[in-house]
């Protein structure tokens, strides 16, 4: 294993997110410009929020570098292999303290022509400028959470793809996440100059793992069919690009197709059959192409070329037409970026015209605009009115929603403190407007706003809808935390119900499997040991700080062993905590077997100077997979967290003959929310930790009823001691059950896909299936040169018919050898799904390159935690207590 700090360092510097932005620059900046950008910034069809997404090395960085450039936000380019890009961390920057990670970068393209004349060379197209607003998507594995969270805020992704690797495995599975939320796509074909690119043969990978059909935009221009690679062929344009060897790629020149010379007839017979397969492609989705067609009597080349373009983005922002426009270049080389740039522009969505977001309100289903035309609340309208008799009036008028947006990544700066990084999803966030966190229940005013570009930050008076920005100086917000702006709203309970439950793009968040204990060096570096370790909560949430109440000891979990490397180099290196790690280790669960009794619980006791008094009935049982939620009334509340379910039902009288109707009244300090939300922190607080080993509850079912005649004692029931009771009953029922009829220890166990050429198959089968003790699901052929296939998730999609797909022949690289079939032992790959214990793969990577010579590779993901039994148990155990 590399030594944490090179790895956290690779990771940091390899995306390009590290900006350096000085206080200089901060300061100074020119109102002029600022106007300039904001006018583009603000206007919302002349927006994209893109992410660029791919598998590790593919030259995301390097591409990165060159739209920064070209655009004229840096002044020179930098090398990701001389660490000298603006990504880099430079050491005088670090000593000021101002280097700032960012997750959101925002350029122009075409450059706004007052920014700098200069780069209007660099221009392919005749475009007026966009506000781009670049954002982060991870690409390590271990970070999948992350780029799940940053995917739900893009509007459009470039996917870029090493033309000699092809697809890869991490691809595939960014891919598929990317399918999930609809977001369109164009692809990059990079690293065309490297010996063995093979640009029609990724074409037809991409058809045949990534289910899509390729519409082909360029061919690659290797000089007179076979030397190097010089430009690209433009089947739209009609027309080739051509970029100086050895320049920085803003001089370049357009060729005509029938002004190419002689020399590049072949070029250009493939431009002409790139364009009639492109055509014919489109005509199958689109209807207006094929009119176009037909216009043009039956001529593919005669066709306009926005008529191309026009087509394609229909084409592109349609999901059901499973189309992506293939694009070509080798930004190392400068070749490329230019008309990927214009891509982006012409055929990814602006904000409006992506998919209506999807948000949830009070536990109901629905999106963006059903909100805000009003129809959801009708919809949750009839129990909210048959409610409204028991609480406070209800009134939620949309139409005072000032604002709704998505804090999707929250970044820590040693000077300015948390940066929150927010997509706004509908009006306008204002300077000092107060957002209310759905998520906390905490209202915090938002002091500045700043749009961030490359070299400098922007501060702006307003956030509109479509656009992405930062809000420096928030205590509490969290990534992934839903702010709103509500007018009138109550400044500590902010806006009323349903719309303080408003939640934008909920996922879940997935099991944190690996911990390692903090040690903070002394009793007087705790605090700041905890506000580190709640910096790094805040910026990752699928991090977990929780302490074990037997030891003591403060737990931080996480979702792999690189991901708590990364976290621990954070919280040691970057933030100075006074802490020792102790070593990595899995997390494993605990289940109940058997229902506890019904028991009443009454929690009797001061909290915080007052009495606090509640009482509640608890059940707890096992919950089994088939388990289907009950249906509620407007009093009931049921939501699945981290593998357990907690249901809450607040009773109207169950015996009427003994007492009077419930008369719907609650102290001042309760509403049916709070009641709810105190009810099931106490439970899942109880269920952080097991009764006979020290691991958290697994797949029990936490049922809570509560009577407001019984269980409620007036002023003295606060939602504090609601929590405690919760908390308590559900500890005793845990117990009650555990202790009479034992628990269960369970394990997880993941999906893993691995890719091995032919010759090492045997050896790694043995191995998965003796030494690991997993069960082989699948042993298929992967083709020549793929990875692993994520098929969990390609699984809904469509096969391809490789056959009709058009891609141009590839003059060099290994895709030869397949296409005649002659594909040697050592090159062909084969691919091996299996079921394997999550324990047994800690450290696969390095002994699956012992295994196949360094070629093989492999990805997992969590499948589902299962119960231990016999002789494994026995050994886990032990490991476990240590003797
Ligand atoms: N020959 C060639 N090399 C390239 C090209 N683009 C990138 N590279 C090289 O590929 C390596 C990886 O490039 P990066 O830009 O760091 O790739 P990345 O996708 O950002 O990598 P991660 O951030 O680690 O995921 C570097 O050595 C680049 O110089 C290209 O067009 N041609």
């Amino acid at each position: 294993m590399r030594p944490v700090s090179v790895l956290a360092r690779s990771y940091r510097s390899a995306p390009f997110w590290n900006l350096s932005v000085t206080s200089r620059t901060f300061a100074s900046t020119s109102p002029k410009r600022a106007k300039t950008a904001n006018d583009v910034a603000t206007e919302i069809s002349k927006t994209r929020n893109i992410g660029i997404i791919a598998h590790i090395d593919a030259g995301k960085t390097t591409t990165t570098e060159r739209m920064l450039y070209y655009s004229g936000h840096t002044r020179r380019i930098g090398n990701v292999d001389d660490g000298s890009t603006v990504t880099d961390f430079l050491p005088t920057e670090r000593a000021r303290g101002v280097t700032i990670q960012s997750a959101a970068i925002s350029f122009h393209w075409p450059p706004i022509p007052s920014e700098t004349q200069e780069v209007q060379s660099t221009k392919t197209s005749d475009l007026v400028p966009h506000n781009i607003n670049l954002i982060d998507t991870p690409g390590h594995a271990d970070f999948t959470f992350e780029v799940l969270r940053s995917l739900r805020i893009l509007d459009g992704a470039v996917c870029i793809l090493d033309g000699v690797a092809g697809v890869e495995a991490q691809t595939e599975k960014v891919w598929y996440q990317a399918a999930k939320y609809n977001i369109p796509k164009i692809v990059y074909i990079n690293k065309l100059d490297r010996d063995g690119a093979a640009f029609g043969e990724t074409v037809k990978q991409i058809a045949s793992r990534l289910h899509t059909w390729p519409a082909v935009c360029q061919v690659p221009w290797w000089e007179g069919g076979k030397g190097q690679f010089i430009g690209v062929g433009d089947a739209i344009g009609l027309r080739a690009i051509r970029w100086a060897v050895g320049g920085d790629g803003k001089s370049l020149e357009v060729i005509p197709i029938d002004k190419l010379p002689h020399t590049e007839a072949a070029f250009e017979e493939e431009i002409k059959k790139a364009r009639r397969a492109l055509v014919e492609l489109l005509s199958e989705n689109d209807e207006l192409m094929v009119e176009k067609y037909l216009e043009a009597e039956e001529d593919h080349l005669a066709i306009r070329s926005e008529d191309v373009i026009a087509s394609l983005r229909r084409s592109v922002l349609n999901p059901q037409s499973n189309i992506v426009p293939i694009f070509a270049g080798a930004s190392f080389r400068n070749m490329g970026v230019q008309p990927l740039l214009d891509a982006v522009v012409q055929l990814l969505p602006s904000p409006s015209e992506a998919p209506d977001p999807e948000l949830n309100l009070g536990g109901v289903e629905g999106t963006i605009s059903s909100l805000i035309s009003g129809k959801m609340l009708s919809a949750t309208g009839s129990s909210q009115l048959k409610a409204a008799k028991f609480r406070k009036p209800i009134t939620a008028p949309v139409q005072n929603l000032e604002a709704c947006a998505l804090a999707f990544k929250v970044v820590h700066d040693s000077r300015r403190g948390a940066l929150v990084y927010v997509r706004v999803y509908s009006g306008s966030i204002r300077r000092q407007s107060v957002l209310f966190n759905t998520n906390l229940q905490v209202s915090e005013r938002a002091p500045q706003l700043l749009k961030m570009y490359a070299s400098e930050s922007v501060q702006i008076d307003a956030i509109p809808a479509g656009q992405v920005a930062v809000i420096p100086g928030l205590k509490h917000a969290r990534t992934g935390d839903t702010l709103i702006s509500y007018a009138g709203g109550n400044s500590r309970s902010g806006p009323p119900a349903p719309l303080n439950t408003l939640q934008l793009r909920p996922i879940e968040v997935p099991p944190a499997v690996f911990f390692s204990s903090v040690e903070p060096h002394s009793l007087g570096e705790e605090k700041n040991v905890r506000t580190s370790l709640d910096i790094l909560t805040r910026e990752d949430p699928s991090l977990q700080v929780t302490e074990d109440e037997e030891s003591g000891q403060t737990l931080l979990s996480g979702m792999g062993e690189f991901h708590l490397e990364i976290a621990t180099d954070r919280l040691v290196n970057d933030m100075k905590a006074k802490a020792s790690m102790g070593k990595i280790e899995i997390a494993y669960r605990e289940s109940i077997l058997q229902s506890s009794q019904p028991d009443i619980y009454a929690f009797d006791k001061e909290q915080g100077g007052k009495q606090g008094r509640a009482s509640c009935l608890v059940t707890v049982e096992p919950l089994s997979e088939e388990f289907a939620p009950p249906k509620l009334d407007e009093f009931g509340y049921s939501a699945y967290e981290d593998g357990n379910r907690v249901t809450i039902n607040i009773s109207s009288p169950a015996d009427p003959g003994d007492l009077e109707p419930w008369d719907g009244e609650l102290p001042s300090q309760l509403s049916i929310p709070f009641i709810h939300s105190a009810l099931k922190n106490g439970a899942l607080t109880a269920l952080s930790r097991g009764i006979n080993y020290p691991f958290q509850l697994h797949n029990t079912h936490v049922f809570l009823s509560l009577d407001p005649r019984k269980h409620i004692f007036g002023g003295e029931t606060t939602p504090a001691a609601l929590s405690s009771a919760a908390r308590l009953a559900t500890k005793t029922a845990l117990k009650a059950t555990a202790l009479e009829h034992g628990s269960a220890l369970m394990e997880l166990v993941m999906n893993v896909t691995v890719s091995v050429d032919e010759a090492s198959l045997g050896a790694v089968v043995n191995d998965i299936s003796s030494t690991r003790g997993g069960h082989i699901m699948s042993l298929d052929d992967a083709g020549v040169t793929s990875g692993p296939t994520v098929n969990a998730t390609s699984n809904d999609l469509p096969r391809i018919d490789i056959s009709k797909v058009y891609a141009p022949p590839d003059p060099f690289g290994p895709s030869q050898s397949q296409q005649q079939g002659i594909a040697s032992d050592s090159i062909r790959q084969r691919n091996i799904t299996a079921r394997v214990p999550l324990k047994e793969m800690v450290g696969y990577l390095k002994h699956l390159r012992s295994l196949t010579g360094g070629r093989g590779t492999f990805v997992m993901s969590p499948d589902k935690f299962e119960r231990v039994v016999g002789q494994r148990e026995k050994v886990l155990l032990k490991e476990i207590r240590g003797f």
